[in-house]
């Protein structure tokens, strides 16, 4: 295992709002010639609105991580995927002023059924891996997604100040753990 910090790790003793947002993005990949593809989204409402992400979204009601990831794949590109299919690939918490924001599942798959379709909420487009808009999305993304797709495990932390919303907010640190097992915690669901 391997960790990297651009400072101290610093956990504060919890005193965690109710309102934390639990969320998942999903980053289908396939490959073409020899290319290795993901699919990004142009997100057009919302959070990161104007940014590439991977789909996703938020947590509903009593559904796991993988439902979601799923739902919010079919709901914004109209993918099909078997929850099986998904590959737990990172767990992301972003802090806004020192708060826990949102913590985000992260999963990815080579499993999926249906041609990417644009919705009101999206708008989706393959990149090759090498060639991923980092200039267009959360600056964070440049700092974990590569190994995402590479088929490596990541749990994050990242931390943004200067008030709501967190996507006007600054991008002021982060620590970053690479290789962990999720099955071997418990946290692959
Ligand atoms: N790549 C990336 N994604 C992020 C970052 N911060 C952050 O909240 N996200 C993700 C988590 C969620 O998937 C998404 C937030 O989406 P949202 O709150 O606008 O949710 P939504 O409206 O799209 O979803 P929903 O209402 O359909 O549930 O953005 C970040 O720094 N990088």
């Amino acid at each position: 295992m391997t960790f990297e910090a651009d400072t101290e790790r610093v956990y504060p003793v919890p005193d965690e709002p109710a309102t934390m947002i639990e969320a998942t993005l999903c980053f289908p990949l396939r490959d073409v010639g020899g290319t290795e593809e993901v699919l990004l989204i142009e997100k057009r409402r919302g959070l990161g609105e104007g940014w590439y992400n991977g789909p996703g979204g938020k947590l509903e009601g009593e559904e796991t991580p993988r439902e979601c990831a799923v739902r919010e794949t079919r709901e914004e590109v109209g993918l099909e995927i078997d929850p099986a299919d998904l590959e737990k690939a990172g767990e992301l918490e972003f802090r806004l002023d020192g708060d826990r924001h949102t913590f985000c599942h992260v999963f990815r798959t080579r499993q999926f059924a249906g041609e990417p379709h644009p919705s009101e909420e999206a708008y989706p487009e393959w990149f090759a891996v090498d060639d991923v808009p980092y200039d267009r999305m959360w600056e964070d993304d440049r700092l974990w997604l590569p190994a995402v797709l590479e088929g490596e495990t990541v749990v994050g932390e990242f931390r943004f100040v200067g008030g709501k919303p967190l996507d006007e907010a600054e991008f002021a640190g982060h620590d970053l753990e690479r290789d962990v097992d999720f099955d071997a915690i418990g946290r692959s669901r």
